[in-house]
């Protein structure tokens, strides 16, 4: 994933005017790396996140959808300022994407079966029902979920288990990218290391790149080889975590480094 000087725009709609989110973006996730995207609420990170997964073509009734209105970005080769919807659909197939509000948006309907099964049947309605079974035990069991909730209903899970479930989801098609946005968000704090070392560990695993969100540096510390740093919109920070809070370039990035030798001041005190 390559992204050179993008900029991306909510349009005008109703009485509001038009929001640049993302300005002069340049950003790559390389092959096998998991980059972590860090930023403050608005900073743009769902948007960011949205976008390369190629789910921006379309918005919920009555909201508009992010365009993007400078430079461009690259996923496996494909532009995505000339996405078109038939193209959008493969990329889907291509791109794990765990939305920030994944597991709280799960088909209530559905069945962890069904919800693990559906995108394999998205892309091949015809897939044989056996190793589709044996898929889905396969994707439940790598997310550490005990196999005695595969005819279950996502309300029938805590949250922790919905979000394990929404992972599962999102690798079933064993994607080369995953975009993770805020996973740990929904998850009491004493889950959240847990799932962030399931998906380290599936990574490592499978060895695909990963672009994890968080507004937590301590998450991302947990998993990350480098993190790009957002604030309004533009990047102000860019390499190994500990590079950045080393050679703060911005006073954001300043005020990160500062807040954690705080922190650390204080565990030796402890
Ligand atoms: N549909 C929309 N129309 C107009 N502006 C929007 C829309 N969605 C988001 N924005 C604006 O774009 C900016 C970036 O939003 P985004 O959701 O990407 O931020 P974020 O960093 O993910 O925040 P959070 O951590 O709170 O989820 C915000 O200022 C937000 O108000």
């Amino acid at each position: 994933m390559l992204a050179s000087d993008l900029t991306i725009e909510y349009p005008a709609h109703g009485p509001s005017p038009a929001f640049v989110a993302v300005r002069g973006l340049d950003l790559r996730v390389q092959p096998g790396e998991v980059l972590g995207l860090l930023g403050e609420s608005g900073s743009g990170k769902s948007t960011i996140a949205r976008v390369l997964a190629g789910q921006f073509l379309e918005a919920p009734r009555g909201d508009v959808h992010p365009v993007i209105t400078g430079g461009d970005a690259e996923v496996f080769g494909e532009s995505l300022r000339k996405l078109r919807r038939r193209d959008a659909d493969r990329l889907m197939f291509e791109v794990g994407y765990v939305a920030q509000d994944a597991s709280e948006n799960l088909p209530p309907n559905f069945t962890v079966s069904e919800i693990v099964a559906e995108p394999i049947l998205l892309r091949d309605r015809h897939y044989n029902r056996k190793a589709l079974e044996a898929r889905v035990v396969t994707m439940v069991d790598a997310v550490r979920l005990p196999l005695s909730v595969i005819p279950r209903y996502p309300y029938e899970l805590s949250a922790g288990q919905r979000q394990r479930l929404a992972i599962a989801r999102a690798l079933v098609l064993d994607p080369a990218l995953l975009i993770a946005d805020e996973p740990t968000a929904a998850i009491d704090a004493l889950v959240r290391h847990s799932i962030i070392d399931l998906i380290r560990e599936l990574q490592e695993h499978s060895a695909f790149s990963a672009l994890v969100i968080s507004h937590d540096l301590a998450v991302l510390r947990r998993i990350a080889d480098r993190i790009a740093v957002l604030k309004d919109g533009v990047l102000v920070g860019y390499g190994t975590i500990d590079d950045v809070l080393a050679n703060p370039l911005h006073p954001y990035v300043e005020r990160l480094a500062s807040e954690l030798v705080g922190l650390s001041g204080a565990s030796e005190q402890d």
